[in-house]
């Protein structure tokens, strides 16, 4: 029985597992939620698809899970994936994981959270947030890009773990692109951040413009009405 991968592309996780998947030849059977039509609200999906109501999730038969990185981890024992993207060396693997922990209260933390303030928030219930919950948003997004820049893009690059790629930098990559959503593109005010992501891009691709696709085209049309505030 094929796996079974549910995913949103408007979902950082669920880009990354799908470039993932992807990139290392891994068989699975797409299966699409919409998060904005609310298709995982409902009482039918809790019973038959995930209790969780939140993407991405895989179903390997009847094994069921949540949390992209635990199925990252997972698939890796089950699928011949190149060492590079999880290493089995285990110091090389802690790095990874050094990650992989901090990004969860940082990069993913913020840079969602500056998204359903002025984006997510407005377009669900028609009103801005107020100046202040604007700036703070924004303020600890700032913080965790820099630091980001700072600590883990290295001299000892190009990307996060050194001279190969791992799963961590498309885990970064795809949380670090989130926030063109609303308009805010790290990429003009981070050029550290620029030059790695065009490098994880590109080691990634085609399916990291395939996966990225839905989110350029809305990013395109937001930056437009947004960019004065901005
Ligand atoms: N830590 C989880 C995050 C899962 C998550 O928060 N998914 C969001 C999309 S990025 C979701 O499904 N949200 C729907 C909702 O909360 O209604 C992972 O890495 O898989």
């Amino acid at each position: 029985m094929v796996l079974k991968l549910y995913y949103d592309l408007l979902s950082q996780p669920s880009r990354a597992l799908y470039i993932f998947l992807k990139l290392n030849g891994v068989p699975f059977q797409q299966c699409p939620v919409s998060l904005m039509e609310g298709e995982h609200r409902t009482e039918e999906f809790k019973q038959k698809y995930s209790k969780f109501q939140k993407v991405p999730f895989i179903h390997d038969g009847d094994f069921k899970l949540i949390e992209s990185i635990g199925i990252m981890r997972y698939i890796t024992r089950e699928y011949p994936i190149e060492d590079h993207w999880y290493p089995k060396d285990s110091k090389k693997q802690a790095k990874v994981d050094e990650y992989l922990e901090w990004q969860h209260l940082n990069i993913r933390l913020n840079c969602s959270t500056f998204l359903i303030t002025t984006w997510m928030n407005p377009m669900r219930t028609g009103k801005q947030p107020s100046q202040e919950k604007y700036d703070s948003s924004k303020k600890y997004m700032l913080k965790s890009l820099s630091t980001f820049e700072e600590l883990f893009l290295s001299d000892d690059g190009p990307f996060l773990m050194g001279k190969e790629i791992s799963y961590a930098d498309i885990q970064a990559a795809c949380e670090i692109e989130q926030p063109r959503l609303a308009g805010f593109n790290p990429m003009v005010h981070y050029p550290k951040i620029k030059t790695w992501i065009e490098l994880v891009r590109k080691e990634c691709n085609p399916y990291y413009d395939e996966a990225h696709e839905m989110l350029n085209m809305l990013a395109e049309s937001s930056g437009k009405s947004t960019k004065a505030k901005l």
